[in-house]
């Protein structure tokens, strides 16, 4: 059986090598062509943990390759898993031309009957729109199934994700229930639930899944901006409802808000696919508002402490999440922004994602190579992403090398005693602000 996947970006990479590490016959194909020439010689054109071992691994063995040639990819091909992107169109809904532009693709380099399985997150209805594109576009003689099969991969444990997911979804028509059985068949070595539906409500599981997701988030940063002015503590609260096993702990994390290429785009294009029923999600609107106030109320706070007109100011971590270089969507573009236009002078450091950060913060952010270089005469250090490298960073360098240690922590990365040890003022999200001696900033003073 030969495997073919439209797309090298995390879904399409996670999911050809993957595949191949099961003993299938996996061709990768993408439009990119640099993508593919990196791939060939083994190289991972994303930061994704242990994916390029198992890349290079997959390719000796002679089960993966990477192809620019769509006739190459889906000639002869069984199944084809669709992973090309669906980024947000300007009113929020998602932009269907990728998926249009492989299914055409796909139709017409086809030799054999397919199925096509979608791994991209597309709005409720788009398989059967694409069962309909693609009878119309293939040779007649030919059969292609549509199966939606939406992936719940999370980046920087993606590939464990794979291997551990907590459920495969499959939906299909009954016209193609003998596609999805051979799906089912693909699947079951990893012996995670799978859960067979219908078309529709396998691509509502998705959106449903990360609106709600979301909403844990949106949730639990209300309670810790509450926290703050009641006098309680956030890390308490969330321990004390997790253990609940209704809510679960899972996701209860307080920060700056969730960012990435998932949740921000997927809440938006959901209160679309609403709206064209006429319903208005304002549950869903509500968790969107919450993420954006919550984004930029890193800056709000310290400028009650401090003006910002410039100071310079440190920006620990620019993905949207430690272990990945992916910055879309990420609070660090929203902050570094928000800094520049307070007048403050940013430092900027990430171990991994730098080079993507430069494509989507202002020109004028300087970079730095370590923590301790970023930090060195600060005013302020702002933390974004709470990778280990960041967060392992004792508090005492902070008070060492900083000019005023003063920290706005974004992701509650150390605790209140530590800070009070260290003598900075250590200001963290739903907690009590720590001040230290001979940082006592306060609002116009400094
Ligand atoms: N990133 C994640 O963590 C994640 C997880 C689950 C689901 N998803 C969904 O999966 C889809 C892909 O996400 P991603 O993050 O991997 O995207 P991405 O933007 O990283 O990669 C998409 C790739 O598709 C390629 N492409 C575009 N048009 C193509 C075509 N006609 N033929 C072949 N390749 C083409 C692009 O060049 C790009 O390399 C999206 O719908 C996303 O919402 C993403
Ligand atoms: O308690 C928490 C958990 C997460 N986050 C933030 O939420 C965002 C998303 O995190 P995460 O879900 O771990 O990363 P993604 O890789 O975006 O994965 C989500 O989006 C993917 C794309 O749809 C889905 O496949 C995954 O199941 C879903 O978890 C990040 O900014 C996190 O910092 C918090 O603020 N608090």
């Amino acid at each position: 059986m030969k495997i073919a996947v439209a797309g090298t970006g995390y879904v399409g990479l996670v999911t050809g090598t993957c595949l191949a590490e099961m003993g299938q016959t996996v061709v990768c194909f993408d439009v990119q062509e640099e993508k593919i020439a990196a791939l060939q010689q083994g190289r991972s054109p994303i930061y994704e943990p242990d994916l390029e071992q198992l890349i290079e691994k997959n390719m000796e063995a002679g089960r993966l390759s990477f192809t620019a040639e769509e006739k190459e990819a889906y000639g002869e091909a069984d199944i084809v898993f669709l992973a090309v992107g669906t980024p947000e169109k300007e009113d929020g809904s998602a932009d269907l031309t990728y998926i249009e532009a492989a299914v055409s693709s796909i139709a017409q380099n086809m030799t054999k009957d397919i199925v096509l399985v979608t791994k991209s997150t597309v709005p409720v209805g788009t398989n059967e729109r694409m069962r309909v594109m693609i009878e119309r576009w293939k040779p007649r003689f030919l059969r292609a199934s549509v199966i939606s099969n939406p992936e719940f991969l999370r980046e920087g444990s993606a590939i464990h994700d794979w291997f551990y997911g907590d459920r495969i979804v499959i939906g299909a028509s009954e016209a193609d229930r003998e596609a999805a059985e051979l799906l089912i068949r693909l699947y079951e070595p990893l012996g995670i639930p799978i859960v067979r539906t219908d078309l529709a409500s396998a691509e509502m599981i998705k959106y449903a899944s990360n609106a709600f997701l979301a909403t844990k988030i949106s949730f639990i940063n209300e309670i810790a901006n509450i926290c703050e002015k009641v006098g309680a503590t956030i890390d308490d609260v969330a321990y004390g409802i997790g253990l609940d096993k209704r809510i679960g702990s899972h996701f209860l994390r307080a920060g700056i808000g969730y960012g990435g290429s998932c949740f921000p785009k997927d809440t938006k294009a959901l209160v679309q696919i609403a709206g064209n029923v006429q319903h208005q999600f304002e549950l869903l609107e509500a968790v969107i508002q919450v993420n954006n106030h919550q984004q930029a109320l890193l800056v709000e706070k310290a400028k009650q402490y401090m003006s910002l007109r410039g100071k310079n100011v440190a920006l620990l971590g620019l993905a949207f999440k430690p272990n990945t270089d992916d910055v879309r969507e990420a609070a660090s573009i929203v902050i570094a922004n928000r800094l520049l236009a307070e007048g403050a002078h940013v430092v900027a450091y990430d171990p991994i994602a730098t080079n993507n950060a430069k494509r989507h913060l202002p020109s004028s952010v300087r970079y730095a190579r370590s923590v301790t270089e970023a930090i060195r005469d600060a005013d302020a250090a702002f933390i974004v992403t709470e990778w280990d490298v960041i967060k392992q960073t004792p508090l005492s360098v902070f008070r060492e090398k900083m000019r005023i240690p003063i920290i706005f922590d974004g992701r509650n990365c150390y605790s209140l005693e530590e800070a009070k040890q260290a003598n900075v003022t250590y200001v963290s999200i739903g907690r009590a602000a720590v001040v230290g001696e001979g940082c006592e900033v306060k609002k116009g003073k400094y």
